[in-house]
């Protein structure tokens, strides 16, 4: 579990957080949503500790991550797994060695064991036979994958995701968003997705947290945002007409359910 405590942060004197709270749950996936520019990104960076708020503290599990030494961060850092946007994958380095990367930085383990781990992960995202190629050699999604092969080698309690479906279409998106959904259930992490993309947050969005302007204006699951009342949320959410009737279809059927029952 991750919680941020009244998360605030500054540029320049100038306000782009103003006092977050959330908790983002163990074993679920966790979405942040907002218009671009309403903080994101320098949300999650401060979640990852890549950015200090200006104030307010992160917490994970009963640990406060502002109060951690330099080797209690770096061990905290060996927990954490990332997919960042547009896969940040080495070019340089086969689709095996950037798996292996995070094995060489942060563990013991001999050379056989490097090797047995790095073919469970890239059979785990179906990718066995890539393991030789290059990153330039193979296809958006499977970067995407190779690059989620990367972040759960290391067996991670926390798995942080930046636009995992940016650049992709929308079946592809569909794969990589079910992927992380499973591994999530699988290995246990918390997850937290920062995403543009609405079919992610009807899928998958089991905890979503959605900024405006710096402010978290509304929290609540993937049933409950086809029923809020927030204009803000519904306007961002349903922006498209498609959205729009597939949510009249969804709140429909709802009610026929609840009726029946
Ligand atoms: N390093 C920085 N220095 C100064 N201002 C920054 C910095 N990083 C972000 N900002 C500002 O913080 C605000 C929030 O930016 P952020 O990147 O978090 O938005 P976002 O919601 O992730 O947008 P997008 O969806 O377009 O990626 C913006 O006004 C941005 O200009």
């Amino acid at each position: 579990m991750i919680i941020a405590d009244n998360i605030t942060k500054k540029f320049d004197g100038i306000e782009v957080l103003k006092g977050i709270s959330a908790t983002f749950e163990k074993g679920k996936t966790n979405l942040i949503i907002g218009q671009s520019g309403s903080g994101k990104t320098v949300f999650l960076k401060c979640l990852l500790g890549l950015f200090d708020p200006t104030s307010g503290d992160i917490y994970y599990e009963k640990i406060n991550a502002s109060k951690l030494s330099n080797i209690e961060r770096q061990n905290l850092r060996s927990e954490i797994g990332t997919v960042f946007q547009g896969s940040a994958l080495f070019d340089s380095m086969t689709v095996e060695q950037n798996v292996k990367f995070p094995l060489e930085m942060f563990t013991n383990l001999t050379t056989s064991e490097k090797r047995n781990r790095v073919a469970e992960v890239l059979e785990r995202v179906n990718l066995r036979d890539a393991g030789k190629k290059y990153p330039s050699e193979i296809s958006g999604g499977m970067q995407k994958r190779v690059a989620i092969a990367r972040a759960i080698v290391n067996n991670p309690k926390y798995l942080f995701c930046d636009e995992p479906n940016s650049g992709l279409d929308p079946q592809t998106s569909q794969l990589i968003d079910k992927l992380i959904h499973e591994i999530t259930l699988e290995y246990n992490t918390t997850t937290i997705i920062n995403t543009h993309d609405m079919n992610s947050v009807l899928e998958i969005g089991e905890n979503i947290v959605y900024l405006k302007n710096g402010i978290k204006e509304w929290e609540g699951d993937k049933n409950s945002i086809l029923t809020t009342t927030n204009q803000n949320l519904i306007k961002f959410v349903f922006s498209s007409k498609i959205f729009t009737m597939a949510r009249e279809a969804m709140i429909y059927n709802l009610k026929k359910e609840q009726n029946i029952k």
